[in-house]
């Protein structure tokens, strides 16, 4: 309170609803976060495209506006580009900050974020786990094949959760992992997952809750020794491996795996290797960071497709042009750029329905002007992201699902230009973030969607369930996933 009486610059903070203090957090962080959205939408059109809640002593900003978030994220990027301080139950399981979306703007989270990019994002790297996908790919499809021998529909998502789980554990720990151990780790991470928000207590009054609170406490140190159990072994074993391999001379089967990246970091401040906590913060967030998000894409994409199922044609069409073989029985990732439909119809599906409304919060580390408000040092930010991907200022009829949209025919070659989804000369909508903090693994990502999307309109005709519309209302748990999961009539097509 006294932080925000203190305000000295000339500009004033952006408009936002009235403050009482203490009384006005209470309520609000009683809210879960699908409670908020509804709210800051209100206040979008209330006070307009930037928009302040000053709950706490620093305040939160929200911006609904693509050139806004073009100036913060891109043109004063280094000023916009840090995280807030982790609360105490956070600094658990991301070992104070020693991960890449939690650390401060620096660089620790400067070697992270390069140690992944170089090691693992790099096209050649990605590329030297396309086995993996392609086992990934028949373990999906032998389920969907097997329950659709019943007749019935089927409810897909978890079939879509665990098939892009298991292409993260393998980049994670190596591909020679079984589905027995795949599955030990998916239970743990998820045990943590779906947990969290029963923690959130705890960070409201850290010191006396260490005593009042003690059991929940107990509770999430004991999470936290259950999913080292799993995964430290797994880091020792390939450590193991690795030095073996090294003493072997050996090396022409060898896939380079995310944790193996991870044995010779060296912290830049701390000037040592990382700890085994810290590794497995790493990898957890890898596991983490890459499954929901892709998963919940894939599943928005493949119920659009069952509901149009003009598009789902267009996509098999442009399929068979590309196979030179009708039989043929699997997409390969080398044909995936002739795709360009395709690719339209999964940006299309992210526009529409992206997996976060939001971005992590960025915390600004000096005075930042926008449209005439500033945002003060220690400020958090947060952006609007779908208000942005539905603005009808840049996309025609916003709502519609039309892929087309991306496509630009009257090109020579009836290929559209390749749409530009990191935003930094134009944002037009952002969902995976733009500048600095942008998903480093974009890429990965839209692979990862292209390919499954594509294997299963080819393999499958999908259709909806007897009597049945596709339902596309969201509910926010973790990512927006759908409120009434996809249920689909999946028929092989050979
Ligand atoms: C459709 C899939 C995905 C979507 C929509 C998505 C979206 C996002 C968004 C919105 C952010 C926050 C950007 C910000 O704070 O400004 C983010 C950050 C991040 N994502 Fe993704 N993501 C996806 C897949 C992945 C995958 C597959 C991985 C890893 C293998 C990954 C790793 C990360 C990491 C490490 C960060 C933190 C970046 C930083 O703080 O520097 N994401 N992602």
């Amino acid at each position: 309170f006294l932080n925000l009486l203190s305000h000295s610059h000339p500009l004033p903070l952006p408009p936002g609803p009235f403050n009482v203090p203490i009384i006005t957090a209470l309520v609000w962080l009683r809210k879960s976060f699908s409670e908020l959205e509804p709210i800051l939408r209100n206040l979008h059109a209330k006070h307009g495209p930037i928009f302040a809640l000053r709950f706490r002593s620093h305040p939160r900003v929200f911006i609904a506006d693509r050139n806004l978030a073009h100036h913060a994220l891109i043109q004063n990027g280094a000023a916009c580009s840090d995280r807030p301080k982790a609360d105490a139950t956070s600094k658990i399981f991301n070992r104070n900050q020693h991960n890449i979306s939690s650390a401060s703007y620096g660089p620790t989270w400067r070697l992270f974020r390069r140690n992944l990019t170089s090691e693992i994002l790099h096209p050649s790297r990605v590329k030297s786990f396309s086995r993996a996908r392609k086992w990934v790919l028949e373990i999906l499809l032998r389920r969907l094949q097997s329950e659709s021998v019943s007749g019935k529909s089927i409810l897909v998502v978890d079939h879509f959760q665990y098939a892009m789980f298991c292409l993260l554990v393998l980049m994670c720990f190596g591909d020679k992992l079984d589905e027995k151990q795949i599955k030990e780790i998916e239970v743990a991470q998820r045990r943590i997952l779906l947990n969290l928000d029963k923690f959130i207590i705890l960070n409201f009054f850290p010191r006396i809750g260490k005593v009042l609170f003690r059991k929940r406490w107990n509770e999430l140190f004991q999470m936290k020794r259950e999913q080292e159990e799993v995964l430290v072994p797994l880091i020792r074993a390939r450590k193991k491996a690795n030095e073996e391999r090294k003493l072997a001379q050996e090396g022409d089967e060898f896939v380079l795996s995310y944790v193996d990246t991870l044995l010779d970091l060296q912290l830049p401040e701390d000037k040592r290797k990382l700890d085994e906590g810290e590794m497995v913060s790493l990898c957890s967030e890898f596991l983490n960071a890459g499954t929901d998000t892709t998963s919940t894409a894939l599943q928005w994409v493949m119920a659009n497709l069952v509901k149009y199922p003009h598009v789902q044609e267009r996509i098999l069409e442009e399929i068979k042009g590309v196979m030179d073989n009708r039989d043929e029985n699997e997409v390969k990732e080398e044909d995936l750029h002739k795709l360009q439909y395709l690719k339209a119809v999964i940006l299309e599906g992210l526009r529409r329905h992206p997996p976060g409304h939001f971005v992590l919060p960025h915390a600004v580390t000096e005075d930042v002007v926008l449209n005439g408000y500033v945002v003060p040092k220690n400020g958090i930010l947060n952006f609007m992201v779908a208000e942005m991907g539905w603005d009808p200022n840049v996309w025609e009829e916003p709502m519609a699902f039309k892929p087309e949209r991306f496509l630009n025919e009257n090109n020579s070659n009836g290929v559209g230009e390749v749409f530009d989804i990191t935003g930094s000369r134009e944002i037009k909508m952002m969902p995976f973030g733009a500048g600095r903090r942008m998903c480093p693994a974009s890429g990965l990502a839209l692979l990862h969607l292209e390919y499954f999307v594509a294997n299963l309109v080819w393999k499958f005709e999908w259709k909806t369930k007897e009597g049945c519309d596709v339902d596309l209302s969201e509910q926010q748990v973790f990512t927006v996933v759908m409120k009434n999961p996809l249920e689909a009539h999946v028929s092989p097509r050979f």
